[in-house]
């Protein structure tokens, strides 16, 4: 999968309000909507706590989306409720980042190994299609699940993100933003609620099949290839919305500085 762009923006963020008991995050691109975000009831155990830094910040699996089953792509990421175009819908890090150093031990084994538990457990749950029965399981889902990132120096996998499905008429873009070294991913029209939130992975519907082994059932196809790389990769919808998505992401962590 390859991938990124911005959003359409033009309102400065509300001010978050921080409550010791619960975080209450807005996030506006436009109109503004508000996340609640609640922070889980029992913490993890003690390897979890070694590892500071929370995948998605704000949280908004479980709040804006789910993750559930589809009736043919596996499993994909749906709107809880309705969301008006342009709002940020996941703001996550990766669990694990491939990037290839010219060692002789596999940078991925080394990633994968030094996961907490959890993590490893969620990485090890992502889908996995590979032709060559010589690649490892990590190396399967990196290549089925990861996004590029860092200007494609390296390949992110991602707890939530990567169960996003592809479309050729997707309802979403995404941006890798290096300065939270996280993936933005926003809505570009209102969702209803339920509705599937899919991305364009940036590949013609045959080598969708080629490449990551999946027959496109998104019913949207036209194989054109007008739409490739239309949501993905390193590419924007303009300054202006980048500017804009810039000012959301900063203003909402920077009120919650510490705990990135
Ligand atoms: C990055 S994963 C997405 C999450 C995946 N559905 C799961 O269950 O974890 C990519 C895989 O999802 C499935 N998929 C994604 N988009 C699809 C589509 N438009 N049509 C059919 N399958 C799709 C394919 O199996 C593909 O290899």
């Amino acid at each position: 999968m390859a991938p990124s762009e911005p959003p359409r923006a033009a309102n400065p963020p509300s001010t978050p309000t921080l409550r010791p008991e619960k975080l209450d995050i807005t996030i506006s691109l436009s109109p503004p909507i508000r996340h609640i975000v609640t922070p889980p009831a029992t913490p993890e155990p003690h390897p979890e706590s070694l590892s500071p830094v929370p995948l998605r910040y704000p949280d908004t699996l479980g709040t804006l989306i789910e993750i559930r089953d589809t009736e043919a792509k596996g499993l994909g990421v749906f709107a809880l409720h309705e969301i008006e175009a342009g709002n940020v819908l996941l703001c996550e890090a990766p669990i694990v980042t491939l990037v290839d150093t010219g060692s002789r031990a596999d940078p991925l084994d080394v990633a994968v190994n030094s996961l907490s538990p959890s993590r490893k457990a969620s990485f090890l749950s992502l889908h996995h299609f590979s032709r060559n029965k010589n690649e490892s399981v990590s190396r399967s889902i990196v290549y089925s699940n990861g996004y590029s990132i860092k200007n494609d120096l390296a390949t992110g996998v991602f707890e939530t993100a990567s169960r996003i499905n592809h479309s050729c008429v997707p309802n979403s873009h995404y941006l890798w933003k290096d300065g939270i070294g996280r993936m933005v991913f926003w809505n570009r029209f209102k969702l209803l609620e339920g509705e599937e939130v899919t991305v364009d992975y940036g590949h013609k519907k045959k080598y969708l099949e080629k490449i990551y082994g999946f027959e496109c059932q998104c019913g949207g196809c036209t194989d054109s290839g007008l739409h490739a790389r239309s949501s993905s990769g390193n590419e924007s919808g303009g300054v202006e919305d980048m500017r804009s998505l810039d000012d959301v992401i900063h203003e909402s962590l920077n009120e919650e500085k510490g705990s990135i």
